[in-house]
């Protein structure tokens, strides 16, 4: 018999659907009797097997994982249809650690895939722009022209290296050279030689040389310009955008689930092991680390992944860089690679499948309008120029989800920020440009089919080296011409006197201003955020702690099934939105204070608040003090007028309670059930965060999203591992080694842990907020 081909085969979702909701493909929901085989042990053939998964109601989760071989080469097997083994593709079942048999074609096929990531890395790093190092003088007075035939890269230098450490280095080494350079934060060093002999001699030197632990690698100068005869260089292997930005975009979507989900099963594994390592001697391994082996070492049940409802032109938010394409074009797109490896090359966004047409269309105009600037774009390794990124934020209109065709018709509102550079410009000349663009900007959304909308132009002006502005860097809103009646009037009337956008999720409406965050991907955000609500314990006695809130979207999306939310964040902006979205949505039991979450013991501090330690007090619901808090809010006429609590108010709160004879916790609404569900971004949470949650014995229920499951893995290895008796002990001496990976780290705080009651991992899901990229969102519940 022959194995169907690949494409005959159900898709991983049609096969592993049965009992679950259609948005979700499932992991393999079968516990096992079977430790041995959980554990890899060789499986043995014998008829003994064959009984025991058909006498016990639950067989193996190995249950046809592997292809029958008997079957395969005769076509038939003696066992029927109770052979253990899967007789052919279509029985075959994921095993549990989402693998599929290797023998089998989606097995094959995963391999591919992984063989070609890992190709794909490999030649990355022959890729390299650096000739924007040399500086003019570089070029030996020969007007700057170079001979990138004598000109080498050298990859994986130290990044804190500049020219003169390369320098050193290289006398050190008795390399005779002509120019070295190194930029600090790159790992790529550049060298240009006298003549071929030199090149040789430094090459055979150099050449896999160690240096810090990395063999060093010496990678050709790859020119962006066109060679004389207008032929690209042969030797550049070029990624494009698509690649770049987009790297699984030519697997089907079926495949890039199976991808991250398999992805998702190794962290929770690599939780299991590091729970397993960090347990105290002495201390009995937690009851979940012994039942990982029913479920193939996964920490916890994996329960599948939930699709994204749109796979094409999701994104919300697209950062456009300025740049030189390859060809030595300005360009408004993505740059092609790290610029620690030394790619600069920013090439324009097509066929990303993420990003929208409105979005590429607002690149394009902006890229049309930087040729006729007189300002320069900016440039990376000498850290000077102009104009640096557009970043296009889209809102969508309340309940439209649009199919992957027709993305851009969800779309509502648009903000646009132009982010800059004004050091050393003159204001009068920088003045004009704003205004061009804004023309640039309003005429190319008229002219274009349909015409696009324009709600918010804004400019952020930022002098730091990378393009990550802090939340509070100046911005300054620009008028947006408007036409009358077809010719554009030089004075605008266009009266907005503040920058921000609307989105909406669960038909509730969201404010958004410039630098707050908001997820990417509204509509899957939108079953993120259900899932969460439905993990977590809630209801009317509930306190939801929502830890790193950004604009309130969790606490308020779930503030009808609490008592009370309380939001936390440290963008003020993010907070204002929170406080303004909860006004503008009628919500009254939500409550936003900007700090960060680890300052000032802030956690600690109003679960002290808001929870009564001792377990025998009634939790009351909530009281008049809130109401009283919430109407004078409601008293403001403006929403903006709110003005986020701040955390010294919350401390200080704490303290005149602490410090008054009144106990003042009476008048404060107390709260049976404490839940917290914690989104931070991609370093993950605090240790004091961590500490704060981990200590406070009334919080039982913690879900824990993320958009980084290697830091989840960390920050789970802390709260889940049972204490040391002596905190601290262990730890004398401990210094932190700069190649220590996270969890190694993880390990490490996990025994300074005041004694508490470790929590455990109860599931697990997997969210695609991002098809096409190789990034996923997981959700965990953790109980105690
Ligand atoms: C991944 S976003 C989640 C935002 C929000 N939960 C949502 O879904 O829109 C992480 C948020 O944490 C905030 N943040 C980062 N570090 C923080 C800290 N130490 N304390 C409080 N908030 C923090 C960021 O400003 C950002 O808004």
């Amino acid at each position: 018999m022959t194995s169907p081909s690949v494409d005959e085969l159900p898709s991983a979702a049609e096969t592993l659907t049965s009992q679950i909701p259609s948005h979700t493909a499932p992991v393999d929901p079968i516990p096992s009797s079977n430790d041995a085989e959980a554990v890899g042990e060789k499986r043995k053939r014998d008829d003994d097997e064959k009984t025991t998964n058909l006498e016990s109601s639950t067989p193996s989760p190995w249950f046809k994982t592997s292809l029958c071989s008997y079957f395969r080469r005769q076509g038939s097997c003696s066992h029927g249809a109770a052979c253990k083994y899967a007789h052919g593709e279509n029985e075959l079942r994921q095993k549990p650690d989402n693998t599929w048999d290797p023998t089998s074609e989606r097995g094959k096929k995963a391999k591919m895939m992984s063989d070609s990531a890992v190709k794909e890395e490999e030649e990355v790093g022959d890729v390299m722009f650096t000739e924007e190092m040399m500086d003019d003088n570089d070029g030996g007075g020969d007007g700057g022209v170079h001979d990138l035939s004598l000109s080498k890269c050298l990859v994986h230098l130290p990044t804190k290296w500049q020219s003169d450490d390369l320098k050193t280095f290289l006398r050190e080494q008795g390399v005779e050279y002509k120019f070295a350079k190194k930029r600090r934060g790159m790992m790529v060093g550049f060298l240009t030689f006298e003549n071929a002999e030199q090149l040789k001699n430094g090459v055979e030197i150099l050449e896999g040389k160690n240096v810090n632990n990395k063999s060093l690698k010496i990678a050709d100068v790859l020119p962006r310009t066109f060679d004389k005869n207008g032929a690209k260089n042969p030797a550049a292997k070029l990624k494009s955008a698509r690649e770049a930005v987009t790297p699984l975009a030519d697997l089907s979507y079926a495949d890039q689930l199976e991808q991250k989900k398999a992805s998702i099963a190794q962290m929770l594994k690599k939780l299991t092991r590091n729970a397993r390592k960090a347990c105290p001697n002495g201390k009995s391994v937690p009851e979940w680390v012994l039942q990982s082996r029913e479920i193939g070492g996964l920490s916890c049940k994996l329960e599948g992944i939930i699709e994204s409802p749109l796979v094409n032109g999701y994104r919300n938010k697209c950062e456009f860089s300025t740049g030189y394409s390859v060809e030595g074009k300005l360009t408004v797109g993505f740059m092609l690679g790290n610029f620690s490896a030394g790619v600069t090359a920013v090439e324009e966004a097509v066929n990303c499948p993420n990003i929208s047409k409105l979005a590429c269309r607002y690149a394009s105009i902006f890229q049309s309008f930087l040729e006729k600037s007189r300002l320069p774009v900016w440039n990376r390794f000498k850290s000077c120029g102009f104009w640096r990124q557009l970043t296009v934020r889209e809102g969508s209109k309340p309940g439209v989800v649009s199919s992957d065709e027709d993305a851009d018709s969800r779309i509502a509102e648009v903000m646009l920020m132009v982010q800059v550079c004004s050091t050393d410009t003159d204001e009068a000349e920088v003045a004009t440009e704003f205004e061009e663009m804004a023309k640039a900007f309003a005429e190319g959304a008229r002219a274009s089919t349909p015409p696009l909308p324009l709600t918010v132009l804004v400019v952020q002006d930022h002098v730091g080296i990378s393009n990550v502005a802090p939340p509070d860097c100046p911005l300054r809103l620009l008028p947006i011409p408007v036409s009358d009646n077809g010719t554009h009037q030089d004075q605008s009337t266009n009266v907005l006197t503040e920058a921000r956008i609307h989105d909406h999720i669960n038909n509730l409406r969201f404010s958004i201003s410039p630098t707050a965050f908001f997820q990417v991907n509204t509509c899957a955000a939108e079953k993120l955020y259900s899932l969460a609500g439905d993990w977590a314990d809630l209801g009317p006695d509930t306190l939801l702690f929502d830890v790193c809130c950004g604009t309130g979207t969790i606490g308020l999306t779930l503030a009808h099934r609490v008592g009370m939310v309380i939001g936390i964040e440290m963008n003020a902006s993010a907070v204002s939105d929170a406080e303004r979205n909860a006004k503008i949505n009628g919500i009254s039991n939500c409550k936003f204070i900007c700090s960060k979450a680890c300052a000032e013991d802030v956690m600690s501090s109003l679960l002290t608040e808001y929870v009564d330690v001792s377990e025998t007090e009634e939790a009351k619901p909530p009281s008049d003090d809130l109401d009283k808090q919430n109407s004078s809010a409601e008293e403001m006429s403006n929403p903006e007028d709110v003005p986020p609590l701040n955390i010294q108010e919350a401390v200080q709160k704490t303290e005149q309670k602490d410090s008054s004879s009144e106990p003042e916790r009476s008048t404060k609404p107390q709260f049976k059930n404490v839940v917290a569900i914690v989104d931070p971004p991609r370093p993950g949470l605090h240790p004091d965060v961590i500490k704060a949650l981990r200590t406070h014995p009334r919080l039982k229920t913690l879900v824990y999203i993320s958009c980084n499951p290697e830091t989840l893995v960390a920050n789970a290895i802390e709260l889940c591992t049972p204490s040391f008796e002596k905190t601290g002990q262990e730890n004398k001496g401990y210094r932190r080694q700069s190649r220590m990976g996270t969890a190694a780290l993880a390990r490490h705080r996990a025994k300074k842990m005041p004694a508490s009651e470790p929590f455990k991992p109860v599931k697990a899901m997997a969210v695609d907020l991002f098809p096409h990229t190789d990034h996923c969102e997981m959700v965990m519940l953790l109980n105690r």
